[in-house]
C-alpha cells in the first residue's frame, strides 16, 4: 500500500524583489507565492509553489477534504476531482495583465506538484521521470537571462532590497536603476558572468518601442552570439510592432507577444498577422494560455513558441504542450513569473519532460538568487540547470526559511501582486493601460 497524505499545509509567503518594469507597472519591493505542503504517514513531505491570492488560498481550501486521507498514488484521482470542485466556481479569464489572473488551474498545479513529489519519493523516482508520456529527455535545462528595465528605488520610500556586500557585479547592478540601452548590456554581462547565459531576454513595454530596440542592439554588441527575444506583452498595435521590430529582426530570435488583441482583432490575428509580414518567429505566454486558444493559435499560424508556464497549464498539461510541440513542428518553451526555489524544481522538471528540441526557459530567478526556503535550490551554471536525480522534486524545504517567508507575507497589507503600487512614486495616478507602455503616458 502507499502511504496516505495526513496534512495539507497552506503557507502564503513573500520574498524581496527589486524596482522590475513591466506593462503591468513596476514590482514592488516584494513578491508573493503560495506554498503547498503535504505531509504522508511514511513522514515524507511534498511541496509545490504557485502564485497566491485571497482567490486561490480558498480554492486550495475548497480541495483540502480530496487530499487529506488520499493515497499519494492517487494523484491523478485527486486531481479530476480537484478540478470539479474547482469548476463550481464559474469560469474564469487570464486578463490583460502580463500575470495570468486565473484561480483554478493554478491551484491544480500546486496539488499536482506535491503530489507527484510524494509519489516520487514512494516510487523512489524524480518527478522528471514520471511526467508525460516519454518522461525524462534531457538531464540538463537550458535557461534564458531575463532582464527586465529597473526603476530607481530612491524615486520611492518603498523598502527594496540594497545590496550591502556585492559578491559580485551581479550584486551589484541587480537593485540599482537600469533605464539606457548600455545599463541593459551591463545587467547582461553581469549576469552572464555569474550565470553563463547564452540567450537574453528582454522585458518590453515600459519605454516607446524604439528605445527598447536599441536595448537590442545594445544586447547584441555585447553578445553577437545570443538569441534575443524582446517581450512588450502585447503593448504594441500592430502596425507599431511592425515598424519597431521590423529594423531589428536580424537581431532576434523570435518576438515574444510583440502584439496583441486590437481593434476587433484578437491577439492570434494579429501575431499572425505580424509573423507574415516580418517573417519573424513568435512566442506568448499571453494568448495561447489553454487548449482552446492553443487550437486557435495554430490553425492561424499565430504562435511558434509557445510558453507553457506549468504554473498555468499544470505541470502535465505543460509537457502535453511540449509533446504537441514536437509533433507538430513547434518549439516548446516555459514563461515565469517571480518565484522561489521550489517553482524552478517545478520547471526545471517539466522542462526535462519535454521531448524534442524546446527553447530555453524563462526564469526570474537570478532576481531572487540568495533567498531560498529549501535547503538547495537548483543552480544556473553554464546557463543550465541540472536536473535532480533524487526521488520526488529533489528539494527539500527548510521550515525556518519557509517561516521567515510566511512572517513577511504577514507583516505585507496586501496578499497578491500589485504593479500599480509602485508606479505612483514614479507618475502620481499611474493606472495600467494593456495598450501603452508603462512610461508612456
Ligand atoms: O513573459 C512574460 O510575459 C512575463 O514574464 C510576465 C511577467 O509578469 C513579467 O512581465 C514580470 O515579471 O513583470
Ligand atoms: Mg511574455
Amino acid at each position: 500500500m502507499f502511504p496516505k497524505i495526513t496534512k495539507m499545509n497552506i503557507v502564503p509567503v513573500a520574498g524581496y524583489d527589486g524596482f522590475l518594469l513591466n506593462l503591468s507597472g513596476g514590482h514592488a519591493p516584494w513578491f508573493i507565492r503560495c506554498v503547498l505542503v503535504l505531509e504522508d504517514d511514511s513522514g515524507n513531505r511534498g511541496v509545490g509553489e504557485i502564485p497566491s491570492s485571497d482567490g486561490i488560498l480558498k480554492g486550495l481550501e475548497q480541495c483540502r477534504s480530496l487530499i487529506e486521507g488520499a493515497r499519494v498514488n492517487e494523484v491523478k484521482k485527486v486531481l479530476s476531482q480537484a478540478r470539479h470542485v474547482l469548476s463550481r466556481n464559474g469560469p474564469e479569464e487570464r486578463g490583460r495583465q502580463t500575470f495570468d489572473l486565473r484561480v483554478a488551474v493554478h491551484v491544480v498545479t500546486a496539488i499536482e506538484s506535491a503530489l507527484y513529489d510524494l509519489f516520487g519519493q514512494a516510487l523512489g523516482m524524480p518527478v522528471a521521470d514520471l511526467l508525460g508520456q516519454f518522461g525524462r529527455q534531457r538531464d540538463e535545462v537550458e535557461a534564458l537571462g531575463y532582464l527586465f528595465l529597473l526603476g530607481d528605488p530612491d524615486k520611492t520610500d518603498l523598502p527594496y532590497p540594497k545590496t550591502t556586500d556585492p559578491v559580485d557585479a551581479w550584486d551589484e547592478v541587480r537593485y540599482r536603476e537600469a533605464m539606457t540601452p548600455d545599463a541593459v548590456a551591463n545587467l547582461a554581462k553581469a549576469a552572464f558572468d555569474r550565470y553563463g547565459f547564452k540567450d537574453f531576454k528582454l522585458k518590453g513595454g515600459v519605454l516607446p518601442g524604439e528605445e527598447e530596440a536599441d536595448c537590442i542592439r545594445a544586447l547584441h554588441e555585447a553578445f553577437p552570439e545570443a538569441r534575443l527575444t524582446l517581450d512588450p506583452n502585447g503593448a504594441w498595435g500592430l502596425e507599431e510592432a511592425v515598424r519597431v521590430l521590423e529594423p531589428i529582426k536580424g537581431l532576434l530570435s523570435y518576438a515574444e507577444d510583440p502584439c496583441g488583441q486590437e481593434g476587433g482583432f484578437s491577439g492570434r490575428e494579429t501575431m499572425a498577422e505580424f509573423k507574415k509580414r516580418t517573417g519573424l518567429a513568435t512566442a506568448t505566454n499571453m494568448i495561447a494560455t489553454d487548449y482552446k486558444q492553443l487550437k486557435l493559435a495554430v490553425q492561424l499560424n499565430a504562435v511558434d513558441i509557445p510558453l507553457a508556464d506549468c504554473h498555468f497549464w499544470t505541470m502535465q498539461g505543460a509537457v502535453a504542450v511540449g509533446e504537441l510541440c514536437n509533433e507538430w513542428g513547434m518549439t516548446w518553451g516555459s514563461h515565469s513569473n517571480n518565484h522561489f526555489d521550489i517553482s524552478l524544481a517545478m520547471m526545471t522538471h517539466v522542462a526535462a519532460a519535454c521531448p524534442g528540441e524546446i527553447t530555453a526557459i524563462d526564469t526570474h530567478w537570478i532576481w531572487q538568487d540568495g533567498q531560498r526556503i529549501t535547503q538547495e535550490p537548483l543552480t544556473i551554471r553554464d546557463g543550465q540547470l541540472t536536473v535532480p536525480t533524487t526521488p520526488g522534486l529533489g528539494v527539500t524545504l527548510d521550515e525556518d526559511k519557509l517561516m521567515e517567508a510566511h512572517q513577511l507575507y504577514r507583516q505585507l497589507d496586501v496578499g497578491q501582486r500589485d504593479d500599480a503600487m509602485a508606479m505612483q512614486f514614479l507618475i502620481p495616478g499611474w493606472s495600467f493601460d494593456p495598450k501603452r507602455p508603462a512610461l508612456v503616458r
